[in-house]
């Protein structure tokens, strides 16, 4: 295995279609703008789907779930066991993101790299197991090489899948206790900003545990400081489901495949899939801005607007499949209203 695949370049947006569909917007039966970013994102639909149509009715969701060493530090308010046991209501239909892929007629993809607490062979999970969980970064890097290359390489495999079902756009969710961690260290690292800047509640500490976040990310920084590549970084101070994220974006960019991107901790591999190949940015949509403390900071060094603010902070693409019905519409009002001509309605 090696990471030469990660050098590939993305595929680029279609500048044509981007005319094509701006001048579309401009003739429709509405004051130009009026649609607000409905109008921006089926105009970039289009570019990115090299179509005068664009279209989001296959949708690909892969959940990559795994576990982390820095749990053993005390910074998740649940116990690390429900990692595994979330895997298994994934799949069994029961979680958040199992009834929004079901009601949105979504492919749902659970990939189980790791967890300490094994559900084992399970019918709709896919077993890329790396190991029980990473190390814990405060002591040690929380991968090896090999681990990352796995994890990286895990992520494209799903992208591959969902280019195989035809899919229109790429959804990555994740699950891991104590990942709002790890995803904190890696954006500290990459955004040069405080861990206090970036720590937050996960799912739920109070400012007392947040506060004890903050001093094991400090520990954790301290210890890495030295990681100066966003992949040496990801390798220090991510987890399994963050790296497959960032190799699924990556796979994506390079497949030509739009991605919506979820909350915290998906925003944050993004970034680090950013760092890694820059054009990657030009694939990515964002749903949301999660409640989760860093997650605006996040999304500001990628520049992004995110399409809702519901303060949504559960992870798992619920975000993201949540906003996948405004994508709809947005396609659905490029493609389906007339014109002034065809309307015979007078322009301004
Ligand atoms: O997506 C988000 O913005 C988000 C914000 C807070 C928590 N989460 C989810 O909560 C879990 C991590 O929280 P924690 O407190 O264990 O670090 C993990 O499974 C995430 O999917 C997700
Ligand atoms: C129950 C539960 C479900 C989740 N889904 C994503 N992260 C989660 C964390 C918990 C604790």
């Amino acid at each position: 295995m090696s990471l030469d695949w990660l050098s590939t370049p993305c595929a680029q947006p279609d500048g044509t279609q981007l005319e094509v569909a701006a001048a579309r917007q401009m003739q429709l039966t509405k004051p130009p703008g009026s649609l607000g970013q409905l109008e921006a994102l089926a105009i970039e639909l289009a570019s990115l789907q090299h179509t005068s149509t664009p279209a989001v009715d296959r949708v690909w969701i892969s959940v990559f779930a795994a576990d982390h060493g820095v749990a053993e530090e005390n910074v998740s308010a649940y116990p690390q066991v429900v990692t595994g046991e979330m895997v298994r209501n994934f799949a069994t239909g029961g979680a958040a993101i199992s009834v929004l892929a079901r009601t949105l007629g979504a492919n749902l993809e659970v990939v189980n790299l790791g967890t300490v607490n094994d559900p084992g062979e399970i019918p709709g999970v896919r077993r890329a197991i790396i190991a029980s969980s990473t190390a814990n970064f405060c002591v040690e890097p929380a991968m090896t090489s090999e681990q990352l290359e796995k994890a990286l390489a895990f992520g494209a495999d799903s992208v591959r899948a969902a280019k195989k079902a035809n899919a229109q756009l790429f959804i990555g969710g994740e699950m891991g206790i104590a990942n709002t961690t790890a995803a904190a260290a890696l954006a500290s690292a990459l955004l040069e900003e405080p861990p206090s800047c970036l720590a937050g509640a996960g799912t739920g500490l109070d400012s007392a545990g947040i506060q004890h976040k903050v001093s094991v990310l400090e520990r954790a920084l301290a210890k890495h400081a030295n990681a100066n590549t966003p992949l040496e970084q990801l390798r220090c101070l991510g987890g399994f489901e963050i790296a497959a994220l960032a190799g699924a974006f990556i796979a994506a960019a390079q497949a030509g495949l739009p991605i919506l991107v979820d909350g915290f901790i998906t925003t944050t591999a993004a970034l680090t899939a950013v760092r890694i190949q820059p054009d990657v940015r030009k694939w990515l949509l964002f749903a949301h801005r999660s409640k989760e403390h860093g997650h605006a900071r996040v999304l500001n060094g990628l520049n992004a607007e995110p399409l809702l603010d519901l303060n949504m902070r559960l992870g798992e693409a619920s975000g993201a499949a949540t906003a996948v019905p405004l994508l709809r519409l947005a396609c659905a009002l490029h493609n389906g209203m007339a014109t002034f001509e065809q309307a015979g309605v007078s322009t301004a």
